[in-house]
């Protein structure tokens, strides 16, 4: 399609606006008359995050179900849920000595933490001020148990994990409102998507209990979670979830540790 008329971008802009998601927008512009491809160009072209949702075929995540969900070796209590997006407030995912295990783990090779560039390169981030470091998938036995009760809580196998990442702040330090999701419109997605497709869903673990400070804030539903030894925050999303949005809150007090899955539509490893 040679350019998607005004007429039409202002009718996807209002009808996804009005809640209507990509596959009920083609099915809307073939009964006004455009054939598939046509639709899916003038989709692409205006909304290309939601066009990019609606067309992968990747796995996706079966969301942890209340009150006890399923984490393998135990059951961990859902505490509270929102519809949407997906999510989860997941109590004692983690013992206290798994908690001191697996910091003691990763203290020794943390770095400033590097975020992905829109060219798709890592780069050292403003927005993101914590220390952090990378374990490989199951590098140690407690790493591999972690993997484990994620996988059985969201039905994706370990391999469609990213290795689990270990952040540390430390008072003033935070990490700026973001999404997990990779934006199909931005000239690195072919690169970061190249392994495992795109994110569809995160596993946020805190390890230790700040004295103030250091929740998981989603603006878009009001809500905050605070970071509590032990337990850990579900999210899901496909890409363009606005909704999605999160942010780590700054550490006023004590310090900060967490340790972060972020799950694949495809395996990663
Ligand atoms: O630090 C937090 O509470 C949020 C971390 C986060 O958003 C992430 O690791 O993707
Ligand atoms: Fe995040």
């Amino acid at each position: 399609m040679a350019g998607v008329s005004p007429e039409l971008r202002a009718w996807i802009l209002a009808t996804a606006g009005a809640g209507h998601d990509a596959t009920q927008l083609l099915r809307l512009m073939q009964e006004a008359g455009y054939t598939l491809p046509q639709s899916r160009a003038a989709l692409a072209e205006v909304l290309p995050a939601a066009m990019a949702a609606a067309s992968s075929d990747g796995a996706r995540p079966q969301h942890p179900h209340p009150p006890l969900a399923d984490a393998g070796d135990r059951r961990v209590r859902i505490a509270a849920s929102v519809e949407a997006p997906p999510l989860r407030l997941i109590q004692d995912l983690l013992d206290a000595d798994e908690c001191a295990a697996l910091i003691a783990q990763a203290r020794p090779r943390l770095a400033r933490v590097r975020t992905v560039a829109e060219d798709g390169r890592q780069q050292i981030d403003a927005r993101r001020t914590s220390a952090g470091m990378f374990f490989a998938l199951g590098e140690t036995p407690l790493v591999a148990r972690i993997e484990q009760r994620i996988a059985a809580l969201t039905g994706l196998p370990t391999t469609h994990g990213e290795g689990l990442q270990v952040l540390h702040y430390q008072p003033g330090q935070q990490y700026e409102p973001h999404y997990d999701w990779f934006d199909p419109a931005q000239p690195g997605f072919a690169a970061v998507s190249a392994r495992g497709g795109q994110r569809v869903a995160t596993v946020v673990i805190y390890l230790n209990t700040p004295e103030e400070g250091g929740g998981t804030a989603f603006p878009g539903l009001g809500l905050t979670f605070t970071a509590l030894a032990g337990s850990a925050v579900y999210f899901a999303y496909a890409a363009g979830d606005a909704l999605s949005l999160h942010a780590g809150l700054p550490v006023l007090r004590g310090e900060k540790w967490i340790a972060t899955k972020w799950l694949r539509e495809r395996p990663f490893g």
